[in-house]
């Protein structure tokens, strides 16, 4: 099976305008209330679009 594309997404934004915030909602559908600043943090999440029983597309998506 050919390897999924990775994708890389850089989020820009000033400080604790919800970034990470959108980020982690995005990927994991969990909303963060805390604020933590975040430092140099990236967040890894493979995807899986299943168009059909037998067509699906794996995508991995980096965020920095
Ligand atoms: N009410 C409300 N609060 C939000 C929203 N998005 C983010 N927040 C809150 O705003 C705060 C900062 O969000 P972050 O996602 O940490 O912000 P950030 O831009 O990643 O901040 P830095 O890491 O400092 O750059 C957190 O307490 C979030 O819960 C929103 O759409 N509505």
């Amino acid at each position: 099976m050919a390897k999924s594309p990775e994708v890389k997404l850089a989020v820009f934004g000033r400080a604790g305008v919800g970034k990470s915030a959108l980020v982690v909602r995005f990927l994991t559908k969990r909303f963060i209330w805390e604020y933590d600043p975040t430092l140099g943090e990236t967040h890894t999440h493979t995807h899986i679009y299943r168009h059909s029983l037998t067509n699906t597309h794996t995508h991995t998506y980096r965020l920095i």
